[in-house]
């Protein structure tokens, strides 16, 4: 029997305690301090049981995983070092930054353990066990982090593991990590975040922007909607890292304020050609299934029953509908359904199918 004891059962651990729940000769038990938080694990059959008790979570367990905020990771590992793992056990996290935690938890950890930082490079703006998903990891990378001296071995037994998320592992160095991370995944929620309020802003004295913001600010800002605290733990951990991000950000936008200012067209235009190239390159392959693979748009008639229409033509000919998404329903306006499947095959006979009667855009 493999016991997984997970602490923090939210977006990222529910999910990852989907993915191992119910495979055979596995126990998932889920950790929270909170008995009203383990009363909904069990109620939603996330795991196969729940505690508010760390060491009976962790009595026997093979591998645990740390899927609380970045801010109480390191706490965490203390108090795991306090508590009788068992033998060759695996410690792991899933936090937003590596470096801060690789090496605190080197410094703590107890002979016969083993700690393997790890971030899986998949979730969403939501938060919380009711939006965690068996299929949250597939085709997404999975970064592990180990310290140096950790035997390959039991990385290799971890990766092992965490093949059930159908997720890609690749080991990186943990400041390395920070590094990069930084710039595609901390920046970005920054500038969602600081650009949203911005418009807020204006929004407050206009409610027109509120109406008229379209399909461009809700693409760049979706991220602005994510959980505080756990971005709050995320931003101030990787601060040194942020605050040369930051500085570098600022001269991106001084750039534009000089295009701008010297009416520079042709070095406007240049701008969106470089980003334009960089952005076509980027694999559709690292999408995790939160953020659809092939997406189509459908403009539709606002009236009851459009949604069925379209969802039965798509079965009737057997194309499989991954996700469907209303991007417009207010009633003055035409709605916009966004359908996400799960290959470009499917992608394009849908086209074909609902351009039929339809318009739509790819
Ligand atoms: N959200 C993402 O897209 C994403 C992606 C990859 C990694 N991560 C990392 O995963 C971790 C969890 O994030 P999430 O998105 O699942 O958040 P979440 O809010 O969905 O889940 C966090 C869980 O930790 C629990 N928790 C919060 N504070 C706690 C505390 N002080 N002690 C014990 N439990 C506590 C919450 O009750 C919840 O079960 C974070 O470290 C985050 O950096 C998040
Ligand atoms: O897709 C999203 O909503 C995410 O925020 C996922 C995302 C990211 O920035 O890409 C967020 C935090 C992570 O630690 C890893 C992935």
């Amino acid at each position: 029997m493999t016991k997984i004891a997970i602490f923090g059962v939210g977006l990222i651990g529910g999910s990852l305690a989907l993915c191992f729940k119910g495979k055979p000769d596995f126990t998932v038990v889920g950790h929270s301090p909170n008995p009203n938080s383990v009363e909904k694990l069990l109620k939603r059959n996330v795991v196969d049981y729940a505690t508010t008790d760390m060491a009976e979570a962790v009595d026997g367990a093979d591998y645990i995983f740390l899927c609380v905020p970045v801010g109480n990771l390191e706490e965490y590992v203390q108090k795991l070092m306090k508590l009788p793992l068992k033998q060759g056990c695996i410690i792991t996290d899933v936090g937003s930054t590596k470096a801060s935690i690789t090496e605190s938890a080197a410094a703590h950890l107890k002979e016969g353990y083993f700690f393997i930082g790890g971030h899986p490079m998949a979730g969403s703006e939501r938060h919380g066990v009711e939006a965690a998903s068996s299929h949250l990891y597939e085709n997404a990378f999975y970064v592990l982090t180990p310290a140096r001296g950790t035997p390959q071995s039991e990385v290799d037994r971890l990766s092992s593991l965490l093949s059930l998320t159908k997720a890609q592992i690749v080991q990186v160095d943990a400041r390395e990590h920070d590094d990069i991370v930084g710039a595609i995944s901390h920046l970005p929620h920054i500038i969602a975040v600081a650009l949203v309020n911005q418009v807020r802003g204006y929004n407050e004295s206009n409610p027109l922007y509120q109406n008229l913001a379209a399909g461009g600010f809700r693409d760049i800002t979706r991220i602005a909607s994510s959980e505080p605290t756990i971005w709050r733990d995320i931003l101030v951990n990787n601060r040194a890292v942020l605050l040369r991000l930051l500085k570098d950000w600022k001269e991106e936008i001084a750039r534009f304020v000089q295009l701008i200012e010297q009416s520079d067209g042709e070095g406007i235009a240049e701008q969106f050609r470089i980003a334009g190239e960089f952005r076509n390159t980027l694999p559709e392959r690292r999408k995790g299934v939160l953020t659809s693979l092939f997406d189509i748009y459908v403009d539709v008639p606002d009236h009851p029953g459009i949604i069925g229409a379209i969802t039965s033509l798509l079965g009737n000919a057997r194309i499989n509908l991954s996700n469907i998404q209303i991007i417009e329903s207010r009633e003055d306006v035409p709605g916009i359904l966004r359908l996400s499947f799960r290959n470009q095959e499917d992608a394009d006979r849908a086209s074909e199918l609902l351009g039929k009667e339809y318009a739509v855009h790819v």
